[in-house]
């Protein structure tokens, strides 16, 4: 080969556009395209991972759940060593996620104030409400049980659970993209519990997508970004 990287080879250099980023002008651009065939794909991996959540028994889940809360208290010694006065937020369980309201009965008792996430209004960050073992609750949106108070709180940590989930931190829901919304508006700590057993090699990020500080399964931490 002659010349430098055999430029003198060519009448013209290469075009070399093709392996630009399609992002690299406009960091928020997406291509329509790309954007359809990623909302396809991860709507149909949600309704497989959430039959085979389903399918768990009630033994395993409470396992799973217990493990989770063991894990959970294992990374917040590292990220958040006195949870006196913290305001945590865990979720209501729907759909067979794993139950960790006895966790967040421990971390009432521990001194914390435990906090579920409320959908307020459509396609807006979501607010959070103080909760205790039986407080009372009313019907939210797609019927989710939440506290019924006007109360809000700014959480310092915010669990996410997990349909589906990545080795690089970022999080499948159930595609309503509220806890992107939420985490685009201010910055809690966000820690995303769910199965083992919904790894995914990856959930195409797009840019709304915010990876999560941690990835917490019954299996221990997943995933834990640098620390600051
Ligand atoms: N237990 C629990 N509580 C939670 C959440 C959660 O994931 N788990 N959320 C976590 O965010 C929020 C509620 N998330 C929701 C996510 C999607 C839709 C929804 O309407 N989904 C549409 C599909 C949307 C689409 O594909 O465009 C639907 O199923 O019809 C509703 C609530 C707050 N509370
Ligand atoms: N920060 C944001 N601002 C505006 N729209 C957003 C934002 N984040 C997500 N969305 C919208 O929400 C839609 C669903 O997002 P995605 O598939 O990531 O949901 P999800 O994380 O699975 O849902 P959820 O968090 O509700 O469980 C996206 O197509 C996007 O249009």
């Amino acid at each position: 080969m002659s010349g430098r990287d055999g430029a003198g080879d060519f009448a013209s250099p290469p075009c070399l556009a093709s392996q630009i980023a399609p992002d690299y002008f406009d960091p928020l651009a997406v291509d329509p395209q790309q954007a359809t065939d990623v909302a396809r794909w991860r709507k149909a991996q949600r309704e497989e991972l959430l039959a085979r959540r389903v399918a768990l028994s009630v033994a395993e889940r409470q396992e799973i759940a217990t493990a989770i809360g063991k894990a959970l208290d294992a990374l917040l010694v590292q990220r958040l060593p006195d949870v006196r006065g913290r305001v945590i937020s865990g979720y209501w369980p729907i759909r067979s996620e794993p139950d960790l309201r006895p966790w967040l009965a421990s971390l009432h008792e521990r001194g914390a104030i435990p906090a579920l996430p409320v959908v307020e209004r459509r396609a807006s960050p979501l607010v959070f409400r103080p909760w205790r073992p039986g407080a009372a609750m009313e019907r939210g949106h797609w019927n989710i049980p939440v506290p019924a108070t006007t109360e809000t709180l700014v959480p310092d940590v915010v669990l996410a659970p997990l349909v589906g989930w990545d080795a690089a931190g970022y999080r499948l829901g159930y595609g309503g993209g509220y806890f992107d919304r939420t985490l685009a508006a201010r910055q809690p700590l966000a820690i995303g519990v769910g199965l083992q057993s919904a790894r995914l090699a990856t959930i195409y990020p797009q840019p709304h997508d915010i990876a999560l500080a941690a990835i917490i399964t019954e299996c221990g931490c997943q995933y834990s970004s640098p620390q600051p």
